[in-house]
């Protein structure tokens, strides 16, 4: 069957599960992608990104399509892996036709010149901060994490790994109880990839919607996609190690669907997260410090020295730690930082434009005027 007989013959109404269901097809999709299906357009899901094209999973299969003709203003709009697209299935190569709207996406601020945000990763519903159980418990890189999380849209849950390595349980739920302080929020899950502890909890929590893992290098994420992906990791390693490509096969696609239900995207630039603007995010993660300011004598208080100040008062009375108001000052301070960065960017491209949109509108009298414009 042709791709195209297939996009006919494939809409979401179709008897039993759609093809595209394991890779998070759902009503919501079927109903963005509704004015596309009379079309002969095929919906399809983002696996990898490379320049110029991408592969996507689609009802009629595998397909790697063009991403030329969809080159947006705004780097933050370029295809990424987790997109729904609509996919011409004719042309060599097919080439997208439109992405579908974004539910969440992670942008980075590049830390670069051209600071524009860059997409890393879209339409994403859990964000799984992990965070190793070996040495000090890293606190305020959690809190920056989450900070990232919630500013995506996903929700954060953050994974303790390598907790075989707490062999005291009364430690290990001090230290949980450490985290989730926190984390308000947030569920905290410690697992072992080692002993498999904790595992079959995490991945009921995945298995609805799709997933990204986030954490330091070390933390254990790579270890943790394998045991998570089980037996299917071995056998895609096997076919992999046949054909002598190798054994990286992670690399191979960045969207893994999951054993027990629900999707993984572990793209290699989710993982070497550096500055990133977290915005709304970091009052999520202080949400206490949030409420207590609410409170404070005057609204726009910094929380240093003002009179009738809350925040303060709370951490005078021992209810609020001074390393959580600490670290919320330095994200604060980091997010202006980048906010500031991003707000000159901005007033620069829109002095270019002026200027363009000048020497067009100057262009267009000399036309009029029967002169050639230089
Ligand atoms: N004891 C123990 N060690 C683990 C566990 N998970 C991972 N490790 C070890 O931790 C080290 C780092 O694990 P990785 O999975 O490579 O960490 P990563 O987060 O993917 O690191 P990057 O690829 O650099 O981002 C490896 O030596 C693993 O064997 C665990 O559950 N228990
Ligand atoms: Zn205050």
């Amino acid at each position: 069957m042709s791709p195209a007989s297939l996009a006919d013959s494939c809409p979401a109404s179709s008897a039993g599960p759609h093809p595209l269901a394991p890779y998070g097809w759902d009503e919501h999709w079927a109903a963005a992608f509704a004015p596309y299906t009379g079309r002969g357009l095929l919906p399809g899901r983002v696996v990898r990104v490379a320049r110029g094209r991408c592969d996507l999973v689609t009802p009629a299969g595998p397909v790697r399509a063009g991403t030329g003709r969809l080159v947006p203003h705004d780097p933050a709009e370029a295809v990424c892996t987790g997109d729904w697209a609509a996919v011409d299935p004719d042309g060599d190569p097919r080439p997208v036709r439109a992405l579908l709207p974004r539910r969440t996406a992670f942008v980075r601020s590049t830390s670069s010149e051209r600071s524009e945000g860059q997409v890393l990763a879209a339409n994403i519903d859990h964000a799984v901060v992990c965070v190793p159980l070996t040495g000090d418990l890293p606190l305020a890189r959690i809190e920056r994490f989450l900070a990232l999380a919630w500013e995506s849209g996903a929700r954060p849950l953050v994974a303790l790994t390598k907790a075989d390595q707490v062999t005291d349980p009364v430690v290990l739920a001090h230290l949980v109880q450490d985290v989730e302080a926190a984390a308000p929020g947030v569920p905290v899950l410690p697992v072992s990839s080692l002993t498999g502890g904790g595992l079959d909890t995490l991945a009921a929590c995945l298995a609805a919607g799709t997933s990204v893992l986030l954490g330091q290098s070390g933390a254990g994420k790579s270890t943790l996609v394998n045991a998570l992906l089980g037996e299917r990791a071995r056998d895609v390693g096997a076919v992999r190690d046949a054909d002598g490509k190798g054994r990286h096969t992670t690399t191979s696609r960045d969207l893994l669907v999951l054993p027990a239900g629900g999707v993984l995207i572990d793209t290699p630039g989710l993982r070497g997260v550096g500055l990133w603007d977290a915005g709304d995010g970091v009052g999520q993660v202080f949400a206490e410090i949030a409420d207590l300011a609410a409170r404070c004598r005057f609204h726009d208080c910094a929380h240093e020295r003002e009179p009738g100040c809350a925040v303060l008062a709370a951490v005078d009375a021992g209810d609020l730690p001074v390393r959580r108001l600490e670290s919320y000052r330095k994200l604060m301070r980091e997010n202006e930082r980048i906010a500031a960065r991003s707000d000159a960017r901005l007033r620069a491209e829109r002095r270019r434009a002026w200027r363009r949109r000048d020497a067009e509108g100057r262009a267009a009298v000399a036309v009029k005027r029967g002169r050639p414009y230089r």
